[in-house]
């Protein structure tokens, strides 16, 4: 059967471009011109993917992944977000999009980012069972504590070389063969996932299923059943039995992912089933025994959390048996030339290419890039510029501005990562303060185009060419920005 692709997009012309592309490559389309129309359709019927442009007449893309993930937890949702935009790139990971596709859309790219989403939709969305096999690459966990382990990149993921890696490399070598509950910290694509995977190959649950799943997007409602299933009948709309993450995890590795999110009723459930050991579906009367090892990640620190009242200090107590932190890639520079490789023959083997490296000045791009959406972002950068390189290197015309314009901004500032933020995140969370990421992301823009006047002898047209973008939108920005700032004074 052809897999159905929802397209939600105010402009007409993506819509017919993408849906007349998509069907020649095998899909079924519907488009939806405003983000409530998208909604109403994909109330009606099922899609295995939806693409939706972030910035719609009527609603942003936040709202619309929002409402679709209430409506179906597992909706498989692309954003499409601007060239430059990924602190929303970032924002709509956070908030359970499967991945961003930035614009100018590559028919390449979007059937790319597409077949590996539908890969991995055909577990539930986020979840994944692990293939013993990838285990197999490094030497492998022997199940005794006193056993030796080297960790081998599998082919799939990178391991690195800088100290902050080895360290991170030295706790899971510790921590894998037992049976601790572990809190992973660390921001947005830092690779949390891939750690807890990586944990859940150096165990003695190798063989048994990891399930990952997404507290972010879990509506109160949905939470019980979605992590304990539910019997038929149990509720409105529960139709059939259902197996829940539990119950798939059972003899592996439950993940939860963004667990701070949690409601503080599906917390008390599930510290109760934690230390009875059984669980029961919605609705249903027969126990199950459990066993699984749990491993958290979370962006927000938890004891803050509990200290907050937001969450429950027991449960904490109970992940809390041992917590590594993961850096974000701008503290693990000397990985930076390793991974952009590693991206680059990854790119090279699935798009049949053979781009051979980088120019130096883009490696030195990359090194100076702050990288506020981590490695997830630093994997679509290389795929969009393999894409984009036709000679064979990969030059600085194929990088998204805020990369080449690194070196300009850090002249300007005493921080240079202050165009994206980055710290900004954790300090906030390290002292409960709010931020709004949408005005983050504007100042640092605005941030960015006064340095770079000051830089050209506030020469706009010039500024404008840099930045590549034309004057128009220059000025925009700067105006938007400066209104916004009045409005707020
Ligand atoms: N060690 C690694 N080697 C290669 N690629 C990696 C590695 N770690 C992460 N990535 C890339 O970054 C992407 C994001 O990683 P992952 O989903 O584990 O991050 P995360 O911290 O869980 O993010 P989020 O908090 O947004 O869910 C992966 O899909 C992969 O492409």
């Amino acid at each position: 059967m052809k897999k159905r692709i929802l397209i939600i997009d105010d402009d007409i012309d993506i819509c017919t471009l993408l849906s007349r592309f998509l069907n020649k490559e095998g899909y079924e389309t519907e488009v939806a011109y405003t983000g409530s129309k998208g909604i109403a359709k994909f109330k009606e019927s099922n899609f295995d993917v939806v693409l939706c442009d972030y910035r719609l007449g009527d609603k942003d893309g936040r709202d619309v992944l929002g409402e679709l993930k209430t409506i179906n937890p597992q909706a498989v949702v692309l954003i499409i977000t601007g060239y430059s935009d990924i602190k929303t790139a970032v924002e709509v990971i956070k908030l359970g999009a499967y991945d961003y596709i930035t614009k100018p859309l590559i028919p390449a790219e979007v059937l790319n980012v597409i077949s590996s989403a539908l890969k991995s939709a055909q577990a539930p969305v986020k979840s994944s069972v692990v293939a013993p096999s990838a285990a197999s690459a490094g030497s492998t966990a022997s199940g005794t504590s006193a056993k030796k382990t080297t960790f081998k990149s599998n082919g799939e993921y990178l391991i690195g070389e800088s100290e902050s890696t080895k360290e991170l490399y030295r706790q899971i070598e510790i921590i894998a063969p037992t049976n601790y509950s572990i809190i992973l910290y660390g921001e947005s694509g830092t690779g949390k996932e891939v750690i807890a995977k990586t944990i859940h190959h150096y165990s003695d649950r190798r063989n048994k299923p990891f399930i990952a799943m997404d507290c972010g997007t879990l509506s109160k409602e949905l939470a019980g059943s979605e992590m304990f299933g539910h019997v038929k009948g149990a509720f409105t709309g529960a139709l059939a039995d259902k197996e829940g993450h539990f119950e798939m995890a059972n003899g592996g590795t439950l993940f939860l992912d963004e667990v701070a999110n949690l409601g503080l009723d599906i917390q008390a459930t599930l510290l109760r089933v934690i230390q009875e050991r059984k669980f029961k579906r919605v609705g249903g009367t027969k126990e199950m025994d459990l066993d699984i090892r749990i491993i958290v990640a979370s962006n927000e620190n938890l004891q803050e959390a509990y200290h907050k009242g937001k969450f429950r200090e027991d449960l904490y107590h109970r992940f809390n048996e041992f917590s590594i932190n993961l850096p974000p890639l701008r503290q693990r520079r000397q990985d930076i030339p390793l991974f952009a490789q590693f991206f680059l023959d990854k790119t090279n083997e699935e798009l049949h290419k053979n781009i051979e490296g980088f120019d130096e000045d883009v490696m030195n791009m990359f090194l100076n890039y702050s990288w506020p959406g981590n490695l997830r972002e630093f994997r679509n950068v290389v795929r969009r510029a393999v894409l984009l390189t036709t000679g064979n290197r990969i030059t600085a015309k194929t990088l998204p501005w805020e990369i080449t314009n690194t070196n300009i901004f850090a002249k300007h500032t005493d921080n240079p990562t202050t165009a994206v933020q980055p710290n900004t995140i954790s300090n906030a969370a390290a002292s409960g303060k709010e931020i709004d990421l949408k005005d983050a992301a504007a100042k640092a823009e605005y941030e960015t185009i006064m340095n770079l006047l000051k830089e050209v002898n506030n020469n706009k047209s010039k500024a404008a060419e840099i930045l590549k973008i034309d004057r128009k939108t220059l000025y925009n920005k700067i105006k938007s920005y400066e209104e916004s700032k009045e409005l707020n004074s």
